[in-house]
């Protein structure tokens, strides 16, 4: 019996790589019947005498889970986030971040389309960034987005580690990841207008070896809904206001109506980016709207 991690699964098969080799491998019956589906990312064990032929028997327990792109055991996620053509929102910037802080994936903050800032623009947007920044999460910002020694800062931050790309449809990331490893050839959206089929064709996520990591070839925007965790746990989510917290009246203050909240004082002289709280509250407010998970009982109408 061996061990190894699944870099890719196609049409039934999970190739394996194990000592520097790659194994073809099928999941065994009991993986079916139990409805657990090895998915890319996953330590597994098997077993197999020779390349082309081998069983998974095992899969490891999972440090996290994404679901676009499907990919487990996520270390770190570049979260390309556009200036303009998508305009920046800092709504979707942090519920990205909320939902990696949630699953433990470090984000990079990687900023596009600096190149089409006005100086006006570029001056409002800056300070933000080095908010985000001075929050512990790197950032790159650059007005030429893709200069080789900031894609190059950023392909330093791969080596052990397993990376993915996402972000808003249009912001980039297929730009990105040509200029990281331009042998990938991933379409983008100016060549794929000019094409009938759309650039949606079905991509199979593989883990490529890049500069001493794993690097996921299929960016996606990844499933952002509120529903992974619970209404109380969404204020542990903002690492300024878990700072902040101690100081609050209230030990489970929740930053909303409470008297003698720190992290509204924060907000109030600028220490905490008003557009942050704001996004907090609203999210609190989709939170709350949720429907309750079916607990098997039916409540009463
Ligand atoms: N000027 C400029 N154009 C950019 C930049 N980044 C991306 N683009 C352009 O924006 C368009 C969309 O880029 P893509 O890389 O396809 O975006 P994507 O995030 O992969 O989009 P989806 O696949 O739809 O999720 C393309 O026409 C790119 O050439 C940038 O930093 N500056
Ligand atoms: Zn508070």
């Amino acid at each position: 019996m061996a061990q190894g991690q699944i870099r890719k699964a196609l049409s039934g098969f999970y190739y394996v790589y194990s000592q520097q080799k790659t194994f073809q491998t099928r999941g065994r019956g009991n993986f079916r019947k139990r409805q657990l589906t090895p998915l890319v990312g996953d330590y597994v064990e098997f077993e197999s005498t020779n390349k082309d032929e081998g069983y998974l028997l095992k899969l490891l327990p999972r440090k996290n889970a994404l679901v676009r792109p499907q990919v487990v055991n996520v270390d770190q996620a570049v979260v390309v986030t556009s200036c303009v053509k998508p305009d920046f929102s800092s709504n979707l910037l942090d519920r990205f971040l909320i939902m990696l802080e949630q699953k433990n994936i470090q984000p990079l903050l990687y900023f596009t389309k600096g190149d089409l800032l006005a100086a006006a623009a570029q001056a409002k947007i800056a300070p933000i960034v080095a908010y985000y920044q001075q929050l512990g999460y790197q950032t790159f910002f650059d007005a030429d987005p893709f200069a080789a020694a900031q894609i190059q800062q950023l392909t330093a931050q791969f080596a052990d580690k397993l990376t993915v790309f996402m972000g808003q449809s249009g912001a980039g990331k297929s730009t990105l990841l040509n200029h990281i490893d331009p042998e990938l050839q991933l379409k983008t959206a100016a060549v794929s207008e000019s094409l009938s089929r759309g650039k949606h064709t079905t991509r199979h996520v593989e883990l490529l070896p890049l500069f001493g990591g794993l690097v996921a070839d299929t960016p996606g925007f990844s499933s952002l809904e509120l529903s992974a965790f619970e209404l109380t746990e969404l204020p542990l989510l903002f690492p300024e206001f878990v700072a902040a917290a101690p100081d609050c009246r209230f030990r489970a203050c929740q930053h909303d109506q409470e008297p003698g909240c720190a992290v509204k004082a924060q907000v109030e002289s600028g220490e905490i980016l008003a557009s942050r709280y704001e996004n907090y509250l609203q999210f609190r407010t989709e939170k709350k709207a949720e429907k309750p998970k079916y607990n098997g009982k039916r409540g009463k109408k």
